[in-house]
């Protein structure tokens, strides 16, 4: 066997020597995504348990975004499988994929400025019912969660950039998820502000959602993650605990120089 794939079966969740609790919520067998001439995703392979908190990291390109987006719809993969709950969605549409109990954030946060708070988590809400009165019940129950509440009735175009983000954050738990994925909501946060993101995740997590992470800020990720899951060009270069993939050579070969985990 060639030290290739050495490599990538050690990277293989599935295979990985770790004693893992909680059943299996989401699974990503043999992801793929092409763009024309670019392979953005090649032969991916990753599985989240029920409660778990993994962190999705990688170099700037290297497909958590992707892969964000072939697991909520956005678009399918060109090949390989993704099951919520033992069941294949790979293909589904997003709001099929929603209804199903999968809810992301995007990169850039993009509230309905013109609507209010409390409406913008409606739409979350309205995932599972039609009643507005129901619909706005779930969203101030969120809005209290992510300490919104006293803005519910503000134009959410008016927010900071940190009310910004709890917004989508609530945006996503409004539609009451079995599992979330979250793509770099603690961007542009301050010290302050990114710890009390964290703390609604652990929260998020003791409610029983289980979170799948991306984020740059690697002392925050190798804080909140039970394991870490790590991107390179398109592949799974690493699983495991955080403390074990900040020290794999793949790991520091891919960032160059390696992580400035006390930064
Ligand atoms: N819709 C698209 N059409 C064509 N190419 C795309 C598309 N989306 C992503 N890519 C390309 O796929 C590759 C992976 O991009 P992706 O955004 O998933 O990386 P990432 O790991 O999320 O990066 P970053 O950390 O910079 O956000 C990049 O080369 C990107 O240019």
């Amino acid at each position: 066997m060639s030290a290739d794939e050495t490599n990538a079966q050690s990277v293989d969740d599935a295979d990985a020597d770790i004693d893992r609790d909680g059943e299996q919520i989401l699974s990503v067998e043999g992801v793929g995504k092409r763009f024309s001439g670019l392979q953005a995703l090649d032969d991916v392979d990753m599985t989240v348990n029920r409660g778990e908190i993994i962190g999705l990291i990688g170099p700037n390109g290297a497909g958590k975004t992707t892969l964000f987006n072939c697991i909520s719809g956005a678009f399918p993969p060109t090949s390989g499988t993704v099951r919520l709950d033992g069941e294949v969605i790979s293909g589904l549409p997003a709001h099929k994929i929603a209804r199903a109990g999968l809810a992301r954030t995007f990169q850039i946060t993009r509230p309905l400025e013109e609507l209010t708070v409390v409406e913008n988590a409606m739409v979350g809400a309205h995932i599972h019912t039609r009643r507005r009165g129901e619909a706005r019940e779930i969203a101030m129950e969120t809005l209290e969660f992510v300490g919104l509440a006293d803005k519910a009735e503000e134009e959410a175009g008016e927010l900071t950039v940190g009310a910004q983000k709890r917004l989508e954050l609530a945006r996503a738990v409004s539609t009451r998820p079995e599992i979330l994925l979250l793509d770099e909501i603690m961007a542009g946060l301050t010290p302050s502000e990114s710890n009390q993101m964290l703390d609604l995740f652990r929260q998020l997590r003791e409610r029983g959602t289980s979170l799948l992470i991306i984020e740059h800020d690697m002392k925050a990720i190798m804080n909140i993650s039970d394991y870490v899951k790590v991107l390179d060009q398109g592949k799974g270069i690493a699983f495991g605990a955080p403390e074990t993939v900040v020290e794999d050579d793949r790991v520091i070969e891919a960032y160059i120089g390696g992580f400035d985990v006390d930064a």
